[in-house]
This record gives structure tokens, C-alpha cells and sequence, in this order.
């Protein structure tokens, strides 16, 4: 597990490309046979994947923690975006198909992820925040998840939303959890923009066809800059910030996010004049 601090919107103006990426980009979680954290000191927020192949791969308790077990103080979203797969909680195994999801309690001492096949891998996308108290380990398939359509052709930002971890779905503390889904010959996610000073977010790109990526903007809604995103790379978004991407084809990515609250209509929409 690697660590990641927080910028002052203030220094983030005087960033060059390599140091935008290094800050905000991961672009080595996709790893075959391992796990690949990344604990953001954005609301402690940790993600990463678990690609099992050939063996099953045990969720590490990082040191970095100092806790007897990872999830002792922690609860954890898993959104399987490969084959099957599954996810084994203190002895009971939970099968994790395609975009099925699974939320693991806090207090669960032992994580492990296995594919079915090694020639077409689980790729289970992980995100972790602290939490005060257990809410039980719950599965939804992307039937249960809540479908929301936003955009139209028009502005080609036509898109659809699957919500899992959230309000009115499976239970957490902090999580909120989902992931967005664009319609062929739309390229727009999340624009008009937002910032939600109560939360930070973290963007997983994948399912990008191809030599094709996504030109993914951040930066406070007057200061924005870019950042290149490929295939299963991700992008911390702050509380102060933007995140919002054009692709140069339709893509799906994951959102997952913490903090204060988690209200998806606590947001400060950036009417499209005042951005630059
Ligand atoms: O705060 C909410 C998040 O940014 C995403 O859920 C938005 C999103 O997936 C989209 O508009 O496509
Ligand atoms: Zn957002």
C-alpha cells in the first residue's frame, strides 16, 4: 500500500503534468495474481483492486494501519468488473459475477478473492473508509443496484447509473458506491461539473475500448486541468474539486466516495459559464 496526501487547491495551480499525475493518478492498481492498495489521506480513503488468478489473493493488513486486522476499524465496497470470481468472509464465500457487488462489514477479520477462471480473471475494484459500527455484509447483483439516467444525446453525456452502497441500497457508514456506464457515441460523464466540499471521490476508468481514453478534468471549477486516464486507471478527486471526463469512445467507471455525509444530492453544481 502506498500513501497519498492531500494538495491545497492553491499549490495544485502551480502543478506540472508529472506532478498531477503523481498526486492525483493511479496507474498501476491493475495488477494479474495481486492486491494494489492506495490509502488517500482524503477522507482515509483506501482503493485499489484484487486480481486473483491461479491462487486466491488475501486482503493484506497493511502496516501502515496499525490494526490487528484490516477491516477492525474499516468497512470495504468490492465490485467485481471481470469473470467470476469470489469473495470469502470469515469462512463464508460470497459468488461474484460481473458487476455484482459485495459490502463487508467492519470487523471482519478475514478477506480472500478467487477467480474461477485464471484465463478470465475476477477483477475485483476495492474501496475502503473508516467506519464507527457494523452494518451487515450484504450482496447486490446490478439488478438490485438503483438505475439512474442522466444526460442526453444532445449533449452527449447520455448515461446510466447503478447505485449499490448508498442511501437507499446497502447500508454503510461512509461508502457510497456505484459505477456509471456511458452510451455508445456519448463521451461525457459528470458535465455540467460538480464539487462536493463534504466528500471526496475516487474515479476507476475501464471497459475503454482499444488504443481510446478519457481525458479526465479536475481542478476547482475556474482552474481546471486535465489528466490522461486509461483503462483501469483511477483518479482522486478532492473535496475542492472537479472530476468529470470526455472519452474518445463510450467507457464505464466506477465512483466511489466518503466524508461528511452521503447525500448524492449534496453538490455544488458549476454552472458551465463559470468554469475555465
Ligand atoms: O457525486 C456523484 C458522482 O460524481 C458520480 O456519481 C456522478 C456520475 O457518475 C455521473 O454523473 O455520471
Ligand atoms: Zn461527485
Amino acid at each position: 500500500m502506498t500513501t497519498r496526501y492531500g494538495v491545497h487547491f492553491d499549490h495544485f495551480k502551480t502543478f506540472t503534468t508529472d506532478e498531477t499525475r503523481q498526486e492525483f493518478l493511479a496507474d498501476d492498481i491493475y495488477q494479474e495474481g495481486k492486491v494494489e492498495l492506495i490509502y488517500s489521506h482524503y477522507d482515509r480513503f483506501i482503493f485499489g483492486m484484487a486480481v486473483p488468478t491461479v491462487k486466491s489473493l488475501d486482503l493484506p493488513n497493511d502496516d501502515d494501519l496499525r490494526a490487528a486486522y484490516f477491516l477492525e476499524r474499516r468497512e470495504l465496497g468490492v465490485l467485481n468488473l471481470g469473470g467470476a470470481g469470489s469473495v470469502t468472509v470469515d469462512g463464508t464465500t460470497y459468488e461474484l459475477g460481473r458487476f455484482d457487488c459485495l459490502y463487508v462489514s467492519r470487523g471482519s477479520q478475514s478477506v480472500s478473492f478467487s477467480s474461477v477462471a485464471a484465463g478470465e480473471p475476477a477483477k475485483f475494484y476495492l474501496n475502503s473508509a473508516p467506519a464507527h459500527r457494523e452494518y451487515p455484509t450484504t450482496k447486490y447483483t446490478q439488478s438490485q443496484a438503483n438505475k439512474v439516467e442522466l444526460g442526453d444525446e444532445e449533449h452527449a453525456n447520455k448515461r446510466v447509473l447503478f447505485q449499490y452502497i448508498h442511501e437507499d441500497g446497502i447500508k454503510s457508514c461512509q461508502l457510497v458506491m456505484g459505477f456509471t456506464e456511458l452510451i455508445p457515441g456519448n463521451i461525457w460523464n459528470t458535465f455540467p461539473p460538480h464539487t462536493h466540499e463534504r466528500r471526496m471521490e475516487v474515479y476507476l476508468y475501464f471497459d475503454i475500448p482499444g488504443d481510446n481514453l478519457v481525458m479526465h478534468f479536475m481542478g476547482k471549477p475556474d482552474e481546471t486541468r486535465h489528466i490522461a486516464v486509461r483503462n483501469f486507471e483511477a483518479v482522486i478527486s478532492p473535496p475542492w474539486s472537479i472530476h468529470s471526463g470526455a472519452g474518445t469512445a463510450a467507457y464505464r467507471f466506477v465512483w466511489g466516495m466518503a466524508g461528511e455525509n452521503q447525500s448524492f444530492t449534496d453538490m455544488d453544481g458549476a454552472p458551465l459559464g463559470t468554469v475555465r
